[in-house]
């Protein structure tokens, strides 16, 4: 698991930290690390070190002096250095003189009312136009952003933001791609994209929330010391070795009972499409056993031979969990089922009309077993309709629900949120929106009713699925758009693949 913390957890750190190492050296080990990647990056793009052209768009705070001292190191490489100074008056003292003495040029910008390069003043410390600036950020071979970091609040500033729109070459990030929220990953205007980003002591929200995770590009994570005062993350990710591990699969000893029997109660005769897909993926998810109840009894059995399917949830016979929702319909009779359910004192994953029916009918809720989990996997209009609208900043919402519902609540979408009720957060970002196709949350749904029936922790159980659907939907598409049932199908690959994955 990799953990992600916040801007004030990273300042707590360092202040801990300050007490043992002085601040610079700090600066120092993050700016030396940032020299190595723009050095990695410009053999990449550029095929050579020395002679090599990288522009600093430097601001106020210690983010600009991370990328001065940058600037210096790539100097001692035979690097042509030009530093633009956003905040000249403001820019980091030690880290511009170093960068002075090692030979970098300075230009100086200044944004003035009416906004953007054009209109930016000159200033004592260089050449100095705006036009000079504009010019040497669009003939880069690469740039680095320096312009705000930890401390960065609301959009960027007019001459910030028309340089950024200039920038062509390749751009690595020091901490975090400059427009985008530290907390939130939320872009609302002009923001670095980055090839690369070098962050300090850990990941931060921006760096796997929403837009945020896109724009950071590649993210590498330098430890300066801060990774042993992080203390408890605010979030966590999943990585491949997690679910290697967590996956469930037969041992020696198991017969198809042992590893936990899944129900599916799902579709119906008129829509029997939910019932193949979360079924389907319940089938495909683990070994063991799967029944279906409901409906589309007759469908599910022609289309996976294997489930032993029933009419009703009363007949279904003994299962470990269910996987309930999708396709039920929110009329009486979906609502029965969702009672029998609730009712039976298994773990399961409440979704779609599942979720509906819960938001608008109270009285469901006191069916359930407060000892038992559960997992609400709802998208973000099942959520406004449980819990309110979802707000810019998913991670709060998630867990404030899973707190309020007493479950593990997982919000679809390129994002995925997953909140435990005692506050532990789990995200997964998707690298592409592949699965957001029809019927691919019913696939989920099984995958999670699956894990919960094996047993897995309710939390691991849902952010397992979430990583498992992401990458089989990418393995689905490979490119091209997909329907459910082709990421359906993708999903022992998917298995494979994580299995056989290296740390
Ligand atoms: N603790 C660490 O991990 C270390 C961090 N380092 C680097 O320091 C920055 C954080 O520095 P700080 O001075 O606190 O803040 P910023 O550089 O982010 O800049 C704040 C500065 O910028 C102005 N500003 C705020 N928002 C905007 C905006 N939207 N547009 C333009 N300007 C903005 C504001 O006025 C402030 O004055 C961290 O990210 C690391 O890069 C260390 O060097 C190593 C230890
Ligand atoms: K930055």
């Amino acid at each position: 698991m990799r953990g992600v913390w916040t801007a004030d957890q990273v300042r707590a750190a360092e202040e801990r930290l300050i007490e043992q190492v002085p601040e610079s050296t700090l600066m120092y080990r993050a700016a030396f690390g940032v020299a190595v990647a723009a050095s990695d990056l410009l053999r990449e793009h550029v095929g050579r070190v020395s002679g090599a052209r990288v522009v600093l768009l430097v601001g106020a705070g210690s983010n600009g002096g991370d990328a001065l001292w940058a600037g210096a190191f790539l100097r001692r490489r035979g690097v042509r250095v030009d530093a633009v100074l956003l905040a000249p008056d403001r820019a980091h003292p030690a880290g511009l003189a170093a960068l002075r003495a090692a030979g970098g040029r300075v230009l100086a910008v200044t944004g003035s009312r009416s906004g953007g390069v054009a209109s930016a003043e000159s200033h004592s410390a260089g050449s100095d136009s705006a036009e000079a600036a504009a010019e040497v950020t669009a003939r880069a071979d690469l740039v680095v952003d320096g312009i705000v970091g930890l401390s960065a609040r609301g959009p960027l500033r007019p001459a910030a933001a028309a340089l950024v729109e200039l920038v062509t070459a390749p751009v690595l990030a020091v901490d975090l791609p400059s427009g985008v929220d530290p907390a939130t990953g939320e872009v609302t205007g002009p923001a670095v994209s980055a090839t690369r980003t070098v962050t300090f002591g850990g990941l931060k929200p921006c760096h796997v929330l929403g837009a945020g995770a896109i724009h950071s590009g590649r993210v590498d994570v330098l430890d300066i010391g801060l990774t042993e005062e992080l203390g408890t993350p605010e979030l966590s990710l999943l990585d491949p070795a997690d679910l290697r591990r967590n996956w469930p699969v037969p041992g020696p000893q198991d017969d198809k009972y042992s590893q936990g029997v899944v129900g599916v109660a799902a579709g119906s005769a008129v829509y029997p499409g939910a019932a193949i897909l979360v079924t389907g993926a319940a089938v495909h998810a683990t070994s063991g056993m799967v029944r279906y109840a409901g409906p589309a009894a007759d469908v599910v059995r022609d289309h996976w031979p294997e489930v032993v399917a029933t009419g009703t949830v009363a007949d279904a016979g003994r299962v470990q969990a269910w996987s309930v929702g999708p396709g039920i319909g929110t009329g009486e009779s979906g609502r029965e089922v969702l009672r029998h359910v609730l009712r039976s004192g298994l773990p399961a994953c409440v979704d779609a009309d599942a979720i509906t029916l819960l938001s608008q009918d109270e009285t469901l809720w006191d069916l359930r077993d407060p000892g038992v989990p559960l997992v609400l996997s709802p998208h973000a209009g099942e959520f406004a309709r449980l819990f309110g609208p979802v707000g810019a900043d998913r991670v709060a919402s998630v867990r404030r629900a899973a707190a309020h519902f007493d479950a593990v609540v997982l919000l679809k979408g390129n994002t995925t949120v997953i909140a435990a009720p005692d506050g532990r957060v789990l995200v997964n970002q998707a690298r592409a929106s592949w699965a957001a196709t029809a019927g691919s949350g019913d696939v989920l749904s099984g995958l999670i009713g699956a894990l919960l029936a094996s047993g897995l922790d309710p939390w691991a159980a849902a952010g397992n699925a979430a990583l498992l659907h992401a990458s089989a939907a990418d393995l689905a598409a490979r490119g091209a758009p997909i329907g459910a049932s082709a990421l359906l199908a993708a999903v022992p690959a998917a298995i494979r693949r994580f299995r056989r994955a290296e740390d």
